[in-house]
């Protein structure tokens, strides 16, 4: 079956879209990546959607209008990326998260994800699955994260021990232990762009987003006194499953970096340095500390694996064991959240659950993602 994943995550940088052909289920899966592109939100959509994410309130007419404005910005990626490549038969939209609170005790989490299926669906004319992370999290779960599932089955080895850590705005991993031994684990590790995104804006006055590569950092020292004190944060010590967004690791977060730096007086370039630091430093200590055993090769995706400072910086913590990107063993590192929700949509549309109890904490498996069928078939935005 031909299905089109649509996601953008937590750097709300961009919707992420791959169009992949799947044949089996489960053990007999195969996917095959036909096509992806990343279509930037427009910056006024996208500055609404941070502010939304950094707690500014909104009506609830405002609320339902960025739901559809979010949700027409992902049916015309689908149709921009169909233009260039065959038609999808299925397609599976995680949409924007806006709000992520994790269950705490016996209070269910809550997940906000924008951008509705229904609306995809109407005006793209293929049935949409959307609204993933419901399931898991009325099944007692965190809800995320949910990629894990994917890696398990396309990238755990026979002999290693693999790790896969995502490093977009938030960090996450998998730990794939070989083939036929320990249950496979997964949580989010912490920041992973979020907060070295922000700095670069606030530095840079606006005119970068990102730092390229890790450019900039790579100039600069980090500040280790300041990245052991935020290494102290109550989050990196949680046991799993756990999971955190821009809630926490957010522009608040930020502002308290940007306080507790002041006395050091470091240079542009030693601030981004610690804040990459952070990101290499709480992945190391997250393994450490939860992981039955550290793995034989570590895989990074997400657009932090492009950074070459905090690659270098996670093979100096991590040496001599291997880190390299899961591109490398045919699993495209830019588009692997997409073809995730392609293949959960695939699954939904089989009626086989998708998420994995022992990363998320959910009771027991559970069907995710709500079917949304076309009733007017028709392409026009
Ligand atoms: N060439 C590059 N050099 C350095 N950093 C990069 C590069 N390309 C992307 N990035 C970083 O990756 C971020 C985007 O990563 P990605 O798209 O994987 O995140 P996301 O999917 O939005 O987040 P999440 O996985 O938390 O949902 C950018 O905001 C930027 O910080
Ligand atoms: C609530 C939410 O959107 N969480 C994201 C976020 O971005 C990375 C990490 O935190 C992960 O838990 C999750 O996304 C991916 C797609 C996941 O569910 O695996």
């Amino acid at each position: 079956m031909r299905v089109m994943g649509l996601i953008s995550g937590t750097s709300v940088d961009g919707i992420d879209v791959a169009l992949v052909e799947i044949t089996g289920c489960q053990r007999d899966l195969t996917v095959e990546f036909l096509a992806g592109a990343t279509y930037p939100y427009p910056s006024e959509l996208r500055s609404q959607i941070l502010q939304v994410c950094s707690g500014t309130p909104l009506s609830l007419a405002e609320l339902a209008q960025l739901d559809d404005a979010i949700a027409r910005t992902f049916a015309q990626a689908a149709i921009t990326l169909q233009q260039s490549s065959q038609p999808a038969e299925l397609i599976g939209s995680h949409g924007q998260t806006v709000f992520h609170r994790p269950p705490q005790g016996t209070q269910l989490g809550y997940s906000l994800q924008l951008g509705r299926g229904e609306l995809i669906a109407d005006l793209t004319g293929i049935t949409t699955v959307s609204n993933f992370r419901v399931g898991d999290i009325a099944a007692g779960g965190h809800g995320a994260p949910l990629v894990p599932v994917l890696d398990a089955y396309l990238l755990r080895h026979p002999q290693y021990y693999r790790c896969i850590q995502n490093i977009g705005g938030i960090g996450n991993v998998t730990y794939l232990p070989k083939l036929n031994s320990s249950p496979i684990l997964g949580w989010d590790t912490g920041p992973g762009n979020t907060l070295l995104d922000l700095a670069v804006q606030y530095f840079s006055q606006g005119t970068q987003s990102y730092d390229k590569e890790g450019a900039w950092a790579a100039t600069g020292t980090p500040c280790l006194p300041l990245v052991e004190q935020w290494l102290q944060q109550d989050f990196f010590h949680q046991p799993p499953p756990k999971s955190t967004g821009r809630e926490l690791f957010g522009w608040d977060y930020w502002q308290r970096c940007l306080r507790e730096l002041e006395p050091y007086k470091l240079s542009t370039a030693d601030v981004l340095a610690t804040l990459t630091e952070l990101t290499a430093a709480s992945i190391y200590q997250s393994y450490y500390q939860f992981l039955p055993q550290l793995p034989d090769e570590i895989l990074l995706c997400g657009g932090g694996s492009h950074n070459c400072y905090l690659k270098y910086r996670l093979q100096t913590l991590f040496n001599p064991i291997p880190v390299f990107s899961t591109s490398e063993v045919g699993l495209n590192a830019d588009f692997k959240e997409a073809i995730t929700f392609a293949v959960l949509a695939y699954w939904r549309w089989l009626g086989i659950p998708g998420n994995l109890p022992s990363v998320t904490g959910a009771v027991s498996e559970v069907l995710l993602g709500e079917i949304h069928t076309t009733f007017t078939p028709n392409m026009i935005l």
